[in-house]
C-alpha cells in the first residue's frame, strides 16, 4: 500500500470484543473440525475464537508479505496444510488487498475463511468479518504498538 491516509489503532479490550463478536457469528456457521489460524495475525484471534467455540484442534498456515514500512512484498507460503479444508474454519487478522486470502482459499477452497477487520478489496473473499475499515486506513494490532506521550492536537496542528 502507498501511505495510508488514517490509522485505526486498536486495543487488546477492543481486540477481544471483536473476536468474541466474531465468534458469536461464526457458531451459527458450525461446528467447525478445527481452526487453521494464518500466521501470524491469525494467531491471537484464533486463540480467543477457539476458546470461545471449544475447538481443540488447531493448525496453521504460515504466510509473510508485508515488510515494516506497509508495502506488500511477495507472498511467502512458509507452511502448509494438507487437504481441502472441509469442516475447516480458516482464521485471519484481517483482509486488505485480499492477496493472502486468496493463497490460503487456493489451499484450502472448502473451508470457512473469517477474519475480524476487512477492507473493501478483501471483502468479497471473506465468508464472515465484523469491522469493515477504509482502503487507505491502516490497523494498528495491539501487539505492534505500545503505550507512549502523543502530542495534545493543537500542537499537531501547529506542526
Ligand atoms: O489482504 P492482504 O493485502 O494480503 O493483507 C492481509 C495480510 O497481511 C497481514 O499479514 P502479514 O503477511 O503482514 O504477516 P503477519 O500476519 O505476520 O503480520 C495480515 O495479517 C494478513 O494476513
Ligand atoms: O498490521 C497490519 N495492518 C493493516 O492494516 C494491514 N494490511 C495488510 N497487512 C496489515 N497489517
Ligand atoms: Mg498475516
Amino acid at each position: 500500500m502507498s501511505d495510508p491516509q488514517k490509522t485505526f489503532p486498536v486495543s487488546w479490550e477492543e481486540l477481544h470484543r471483536n473476536a468474541k463478536a466474531l465468534a458469536w457469528r461464526l457458531i451459527e456457521q458450525g461446528p467447525f473440525n478445527g481452526i487453521v489460524a494464518v500466521t501470524r495475525g491469525g494467531l491471537v484471534p484464533a486463540a480467543i475464537i477457539a476458546r470461545e467455540l471449544d475447538v481443540r484442534l488447531i493448525d496453521t498456515v504460515c504466510m509473510q508479505s508485508y515488510s515494516d514500512d506497509h508495502a506488500q512484498g511477495q507472498i511467502k507460503v512458509l507452511k502448509e496444510v494438507p487437504g481441502d479444508g472441509e469442516g475447516w474454519l480458516i482464521i485471519d487478522d484481517l483482509v486488505d488487498t485480499g492477496r493472502t486470502a486468496r493463497v490460503v482459499r487456493d489451499m484450502l477452497p472448502k473451508a470457512h475463511f473469517a477474519t475480524i477487520y476487512a477492507k473493501p478489496s478483501g471483502r468479497p473473499l471473506v465468508d464472515t468479518f465484523v469491522t469493515e475499515v477504509s482502503q487507505d486506513t491502516w490497523i494498528y494490532f495491539p501487539w505492534d504498538i505500545e503505550l507512549q506521550f502523543a502530542q495534545p492536537i493543537a500542537k499537531q496542528k501547529r506542526g
